[in-house]
């Protein structure tokens, strides 16, 4: 017998599982487009030259020990991703008033911050959009905040549901919290253009909403690193506070090494001191301090000019590819007549795709085609290829004829 045998089964994540499943398929034509993980033309994970490049420094590099790091993490890699989110010339690296502390990727990022919030901020409710990623509400409710959603999506028109909101935020408690993508919102693909940014943020700025901001993509969406920050430095800009997860899982395909940042922008340099020794609080009974490897691959790239250059490069040429991914789509359903209009697929951007397509289809398209994605209807563009478009276009056309 056990003390554990009344534990019922747990079902599998609705992202990650789809992995699960894709495993498990012996067909040949299978094709996961689930999680979101970038795939070459060939269907291959793949790893940057530069981040190799990378590596192989550190491994040659005999004064290279395996110390614990501080609680806060690799100095060099925070203020380095600091630089990367809000930019070098960002007055408040300048004035001192950011503090970084490396965190297991994004997700862990978004942890910290939340349980540095319900234990150490006033308000309690967060607001995060409808849709977001699946883990935001689990990640935000179990470390302690009240979860509320503000529209964002509107399947009318497959575009922003700017009015609602506004609306939403508007009638948020002052001081609540409120969870922005800073580039390619996941699932939709869908964002703010800058002059909504622009109105999202006066009206959060009159109301002291504070912003937590959300960054796993930067890079991903427009090619741009600068360009997919822009949201985030116009909040930063105003003197304002907010809170910053980054991610290096995509960007730098670095998934496994679980490599990320959370930032704190506070209204003063003293406020930061003290931001910073409360969030050590946080991380030390949670897993005391982070993983060393990662953090030293980003720092050697991003401390170098040339190999800096040749990441963004490498990065364009992800996001490119992405790009390209998105015409084929559009042009083999155009091609066959499916019914609908697909243009969305071309108009959203980032690295899915938020199809339209229902649950009863994707399990159509799964049973069929062996095709996998998210029950929601997002794919993961990444996923796809010249040779598995065709594929995917028939699965689509058969689910909606
Ligand atoms: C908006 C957003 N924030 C944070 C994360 C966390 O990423 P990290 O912890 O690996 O840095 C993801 C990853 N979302 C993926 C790509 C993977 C996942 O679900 O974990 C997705 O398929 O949506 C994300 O899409």
């Amino acid at each position: 017998s056990s003390v554990f045998a009344a534990l019922a089964q747990a079902p599998e994540d609705p992202i990650l599982g789809v992995t699960v499943a894709y495993n498990k398929d012996p067909s040949p034509v299978k094709v996961n487009l689930g999680v979101g993980a970038y795939r070459t033309e060939e269907g291959k994970p793949l790893v940057l030259n530069v981040v190799r490049r990378a590596e192989q420094m550190l491994i040659n590099n005999p004064s290279r020990v395996k110390e614990y790091l501080p609680i806060t993490g690799l100095a060099e890699f925070n203020k380095l991703s600091a630089k990367l989110i809000f930019g070098a010339d960002s007055p408040a690296i300048q004035e001192n008033r950011v503090t970084t502390v490396q965190c297991l990727s994004g997700t862990g990022s978004l942890r910290v911050g939340g349980e540095f919030l319900a234990r150490h901020y006033h308000e309690r409710t967060i607001y995060i959009p409808q849709p977001t990623w699946g883990n935001h509400p689990k990640v935000f409710t179990l470390s302690g905040l009240t979860v509320r959603s503000y529209r964002y999506y509107d399947p009318a028109t497959r575009g922003l549901d700017f009015k609602g909101l506004l609306e939403d935020l508007s009638s948020a408690p002052l001081g609540s919290i409120v969870l922005l993508h800073a580039c390619a919102h996941n699932p939709t693909g869908v964002d703010p253009t800058i002059d909504q940014w622009e109105q999202i943020r006066q009206l959060m700025r009159s109301k002291s909403l504070l912003p937590f901001f959300d960054s796993a993509y930067q890079g991903f969406a427009s090619g741009s690193l600068d360009k997919d920050a822009q949201s985030v430095r116009m909040f930063v800009a105003d003197g304002g506070e907010l809170l910053m997860a980054q991610s290096y899982a995509k960007n730098m395909g670095l998934y496994g090494e679980r490599v990320g940042a959370l930032s704190i922008v506070c209204g003063s340099a003293d406020v930061a001191v003290r931001v910073e020794s409360i969030l050590k609080l946080v991380i030390r009974p949670m897993y005391s301090n982070p993983p060393l490897h990662g953090p030293s691959i980003v720092a050697t790239i991003l401390k170098d000019s040339e190999m800096f250059n040749e990441w963004t490069l490498e990065l364009k040429a992800m996001a490119d590819r992405i790009i390209s991914m998105r015409q084929q789509l559009f042009d083999a359903l155009k091609s066959r007549g499916t019914p609908g209009d697909w243009s969305h697929i071309i108009k959203q951007i980032g690295m899915f795709t938020f199809t339209g397509l229902n649950s009863d289809q994707v399990a159509f398209m799964r049973q069929e085609y062996h095709i996998y994605m998210t029950s929601d209807g997002r794919i993961s563009m990444a996923g796809l290829s010249t040779r598995t478009v065709p594929h995917l276009a028939d699965a689509i056309h058969a689910a909606v004829t």
